[in-house]
């Protein structure tokens, strides 16, 4: 059972106070993608991310058409004002995946592509999101675009928790489409299942250019990610490498 609060009659789901422990450890199966170059980075330092060519755009779209749900952090909507919806392929409105945006302060702008309505959007939250003044009009504009917030964590979202709402709502996979601070909190928390990435014959350098998986970083090697390989091929002019997470 989730407790719900309104906000000036605006229902958001509060589920910080949510005891329920049922279905705990059911989660989305999630597949991290991204387009980097050689030195690992999704972008330049000043934010130049054209990375993929048209066929692996392609192949990225024919993922997005086939999951329930692709996500990314707010730092990717400010940079990139991404739509997320199936384009580059033959797509129907209906196979866009619902689209999910990590956002602990609702610092989304209004005129943000990805709360057009060419898809549903859910916007995760946490509890302190409040404390701008102007939150309480934000939340009406959001209501009126029909955009589903959801409430999870105190000062930074908590993704283990979403992803457990999530499959609820019946979101049963997920891309991840990053960026490199967010994709650090899905594997921090052992939450991605399969990695595919696609390679450009490109070095960006920088030491501020986003890289794959930023954050804090694994301590040790004995604590980090293990991979298992699945798949490679050539495309474009790189290559793509799947891989599983050993769990
Ligand atoms: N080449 C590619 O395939 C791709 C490239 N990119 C590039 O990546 C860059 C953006 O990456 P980045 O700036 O790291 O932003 P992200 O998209 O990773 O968003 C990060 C933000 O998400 C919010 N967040 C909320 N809760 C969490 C949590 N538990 N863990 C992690 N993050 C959380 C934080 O903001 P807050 O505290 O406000 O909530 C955080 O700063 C851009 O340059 C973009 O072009 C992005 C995607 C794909
Ligand atoms: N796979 C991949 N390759 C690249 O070269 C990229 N730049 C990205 N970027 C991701 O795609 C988003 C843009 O989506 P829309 O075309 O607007 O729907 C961008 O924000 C990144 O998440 N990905």
């Amino acid at each position: 059972m989730n407790n719900e609060i309104n906000t000036e009659n605006i229902e958001i789901e509060n589920n910080n106070k949510n005891n329920n422990t049922d279905n705990i450890n059911v989660k989305p199966f999630v597949i991290s993608n991204v387009g980097m170059s050689l030195d690992g980075k999704l972008a330049t330092i000043e934010n130049d991310s054209r990375i993929s060519g048209e066929d692996d755009l392609k192949r990225v779209h024919k993922i997005r058409k086939s999951v329930d749900g692709i996500m990314v952090g707010i730092g990717t909507v400010l940079k990139d004002d991404p739509r997320l919806t199936v384009h580059k392929i033959n797509a129907k409105k209906e196979d866009n995946p619902i689209r999910i945006v990590v956002d602990s302060n609702l610092r989304i702008p209004l005129n943000a592509r990805v709360l057009n309505d060419d898809a549903t959007t859910i916007i995760a939250t946490t509890e302190n999101m409040g404390e701008n003044k102007n939150i309480n009009e934000k939340i009406r504009e959001l209501a009126k675009k029909n955009i589903i917030i959801i409430k999870t964590g105190i000062d930074k979202v908590d993704l283990v928790k979403l992803m457990e709402l999530l499959y609820k709502k019946g979101i049963k996979n997920i891309l991840l489409e990053g960026g490199g601070t967010l994709n650090w909190g899905m594997f921090e928390n052992n939450l991605v299942d399969e990695v595919r990435v696609y390679i450009a014959p490109k070095i960006f350098g920088g030491k501020g250019a986003p890289t794959f998986v930023d954050g804090d970083g694994f301590k040790t090697v004995d604590e980090c990610i293990k991979l298992a390989l699945k798949n490679c091929y050539k495309l474009d002019d790189g290559i793509v490498i799947e891989y599983t997470v050993k769990k």
